[in-house]
């Protein structure tokens, strides 16, 4: 699914209002009967309904959602600040709502202290993606006030005081919601730490937006839906051998950090790989052949890797616990310099490459990359936050004909082509060692079967990502370990092959 920018998601609005033939208020009342829609089945028939409606036309969908949940039969509060001139389609929508008796209208700058209902809802409907600066005065003063309260908080199509496309300066005042009731598209500021922490739950309301606009118009970012995961998902065809899945070669491990390799290899047998090698030292032989009967040994060196010559015919994934000798590094590099074949480079690997400025040119094109946070800064330089930081892996991708997976909340794949695909599986559980050989021995399976390195690098992470969904269902998030991730993976397999 592609995400626009205000701009565009303005541009997609009037698109809509010329073309479909729906007016702008009737796109306001589809927006608002989908909130109300959504309400009525998330909370009871007792909830109190506070709705705080700004000027704008995101103040419009609240006094709408007041009359529409009104002749639903909830409990309605309006606030709003009665001193502001309404926009048109917010003053149509105030006008009909505010005679409508049973609901009570006040000025939130002049409440002193607000006494709620026991069953109430927060509904932040001030400022949409219409907001041009830091919210200030009143409202700002309002937003500290109703985020202190211990009532669920709602708030309609992006929390106010975020902007949908950039990072919010840190002392700025903005509505923290437990749930965000946004319309047709993802915002960029729902799929970043620094802004998605005030946005809770996303939930996204299909308004009927003109689907001829969404399709021409030019996006270079994306999430990567179930849609998108079931198109680059092949089943395992019947008349097939194992040759027709591919060697995978996971070069993994040294003395202490065998873990690792077991991680990474196991994976890569989940995801489906026709044959699998563990390339590895001496000190892992026994370890490896007893967790992963099904993978073959390849010895290269002691107690650390010391070469990683592999046939023409493999894929090969480097890094988990590769460890820090300089024998290992020199052999890596030696390799790096001959080898023009697409790799999936991580961990020690990366840390190898942050070495020297000059060893990022030694990545084969169209090799996949997946560094954390840290391993990124290491590579590439630091940044003052995380829009920035994927600005660079944008650049940095480009210019090396490299994917590069930015490990995250919600991992974001920037591709040579200069686009952004943002992951929405995975969870907090997710966060422990071990994860990331687990996303490592997927990739290189993938590939090995066949799957294009964009096929590979979407899917992976999506995989992934789900795999951990279901071990934290399964486990709780505290409990669960990159292990339930490897073991969860037929069970995404199954989902993928069940509701197809
Ligand atoms: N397709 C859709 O998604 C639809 C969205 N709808 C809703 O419309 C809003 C966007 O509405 P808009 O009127 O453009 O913007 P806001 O409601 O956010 O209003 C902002 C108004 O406030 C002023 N402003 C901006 N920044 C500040 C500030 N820091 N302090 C005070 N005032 C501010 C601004 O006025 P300017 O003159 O300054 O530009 C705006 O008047 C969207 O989010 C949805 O909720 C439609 O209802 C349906 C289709
Ligand atoms: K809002």
């Amino acid at each position: 699914m592609k995400i626009f920018t205000s701009p565009q998601i303005r541009k997609c609005d009037a698109f809509t209002i010329e073309n479909e033939p729906v007016t702008s208020l009737a796109l306001m009342e589809r927006a608002a009967t989908a909130c109300a829609g959504w309400l009525s089945r998330k909370f009871s028939g007792e909830t109190v309904y506070n709705i705080f409606c700004g000027h704008g036309n995101n103040g419009g969908d609240g006094f709408a959602l007041a009359r529409l949940l009104y002749h639903k039969g909830c409990d309605v509060n309006v606030f709003m600040d009665s001193a502001q001139n309404l926009s048109a389609d917010a003053e149509i929508n105030f006008k009909r709502t505010k005679d409508i008796s049973g609901i009570e209208f006040s000025d939130f700058s002049k409440v002193n202290k607000f006494q709620f209902e026991k069953e109430s809802v927060i509904i932040d409907a001030l400022f949409g993606t219409g907001l041009n600066n830091a919210i200030e005065g009143k409202s700002a003063e309002l937003i500290k006030v109703l985020n202190e309260l211990k009532f669920p908080k709602i708030s309609i199509d992006i929390p106010s005081g975020l902007f949908a496309d950039e990072v919010s300066d840190k002392n700025s005042v903005v509505f923290k919601a437990d749930e965000t009731l946004s319309f047709q598209f993802w915002k960029k500021a729902f799929l970043h730490a620094e802004t998605g922490q005030f946005c809770g739950k996303i939930n996204i309301l299909d308004i009927g937006l003109s689907s001829e606009f969404i399709e021409n118009e030019i996006s270079d970012s994306f999430v990567i839906d179930e849609g998108l995961v079931r198109e680059i998902y092949r089943p395992r065809q019947e008349f097939s051998h194992k040759g027709n899945f591919g060697k995978t070669v996971i070069a993994a491990g040294s003395s202490g950090k065998m873990g690792a390799a077991v991680l990474a290899t196991q994976a890569a047998l989940k995801t489906g790989s026709g044959l699998t090698f563990s390339l590895a030292p001496q000190c892992g032989y026994e370890i490896l052949q007893t967790t992963c009967p099904e993978a073959m040994f390849l010895k290269c060196g002691q107690d650390f890797i010391t070469s990683f010559e592999v046939d023409q015919d493999v894929i090969l994934g480097i890094g988990p616990g590769l460890g820090t000798e300089r024998e290992t590094y020199n052999a890596l590099l030696a390799f790096l310099k001959a080898c023009d074949k697409t790799l999936v480079l991580d961990a020690d690997a990366l840390n190898v490459i942050a070495e020297n400025t000059d060893h990022v040119n030694l990545i084969p094109k169209k090799s996949i990359l997946t560094p954390h946070p840290k391993e990124f800064e290491r590579l590439f330089g630091t940044t003052e936050n995380s829009f920035e930081r994927l600005n660079l892996a944008k650049d940095k991708a480009k210019q090396l004909e490299i994917y590069i997976v930015l490990k995250d909340h919600h991992t974001q794949i920037a591709t040579p082509e200069g686009k952004v695909f943002y992951n929405l599986t995975g969870n907090s559980g997710m966060a422990k060692g071990g994860s990331g050989d687990v996303l490592l021995g997927i990739l290189t399976s993938l590939l090995a079967q066949n799957y294009s390195v964009k096929e590979a690098a979407l899917f992976g992470v999506w995989l992934h990502g789900k795999a951990g969904d279901f071990a934290a269902e399964n486990h709780s998030k505290e409990a669960m370990i990159p292990s339930d991730l490897i073991a969860e993976l037929g069970n995404v397999f199954k989902y993928l092959n069940s509701s197809q």
